[in-house]
């Protein structure tokens, strides 16, 4: 039921969120960003949502129960019209994507949207002047990357060894970045 999932995860502001709006156009999948679902939690001003906020604002991980709870509801509230689901910035450490498959099903193809930090720092930074998100300041940014290649650039291998892994050059021009992940798509 599950083997449409396009499992994408590449570091914070590597360009995620600016390919998945790009696939959804051209491929009608269904997006779910853990951050977004997280950052919705959030506005709703709920106790939960205080407590994810500080998290968030740390650039720490939000309990891994937590996020697999949000995708899993989001997943089943879509099932039946979903031409499959596009699943962005998650997972963030190898023990969630192993749960992921335990609880939902195996991924079809993993996105690594690749860049380097010092190219995520200046976007983010670039971003941080109009996104009003908390943690897009040096300090949690900082955080946020050493985060990523500690705990979730292992994620990498663990989906390599499943030869699913496709990864692409994001130090590109949007649309440049676009045609290879279409291509990596229309391989499938
Ligand atoms: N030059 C260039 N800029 C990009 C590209 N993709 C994204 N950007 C810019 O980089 C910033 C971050 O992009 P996002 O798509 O929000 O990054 P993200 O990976 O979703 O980041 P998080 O939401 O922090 O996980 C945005 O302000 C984009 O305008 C790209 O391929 N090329
Ligand atoms: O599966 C997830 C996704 C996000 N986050 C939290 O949400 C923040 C923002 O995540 P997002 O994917 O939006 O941005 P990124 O950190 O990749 O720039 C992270 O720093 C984490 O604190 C988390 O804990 N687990
Ligand atoms: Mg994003």
């Amino acid at each position: 039921m599950f083997c449409n999932i396009k499992n994408e995860k590449s570091g914070p502001g590597s360009g995620k969120g600016t390919q998945c709006e790009k696939i959804v156009a051209k491929y009608g999948y269904t997006h779910l960003s853990s951050g977004d679902l997280l950052r919705a939690e959030v506005a709703s001003g709920s106790e939960r949502g205080k407590q994810l906020q500080a998290i968030m604002q740390k650039g720490e991980l939000v309990p891994l129960d937590t996020v697999l709870d949000m995708i899993k509801d989001a997943m089943i509230a879509k099932a039946d019209v979903s031409k499959g689901f596009l699943i962005d910035g998650y997972p963030r450490e190898v023990k969630q994507g192993e749960e992921f498959e335990k609880k939902i099903g195996k991924p079809c193809l993993l996105l690594y949207v690749d860049a380097k930090a010092e190219t995520m720092v200046k976007r983010l930074l670039k971003r941080g002047e109009t996104s009003g998100r908390s943690d897009d300041n040096e300090e949690t940014i900082k955080k946020r990357l050493d985060l990523y290649y500690k705990a979730t650039e292992p994620v990498i291998a663990f989906y390599e060894g499943r030869g699913i892994v496709k990864k692409v050059d994001s130090e590109l021009a949007v649309d440049d970045v676009f045609a290879q992940v279409s291509k990596a798509i229309d391989a499938l």
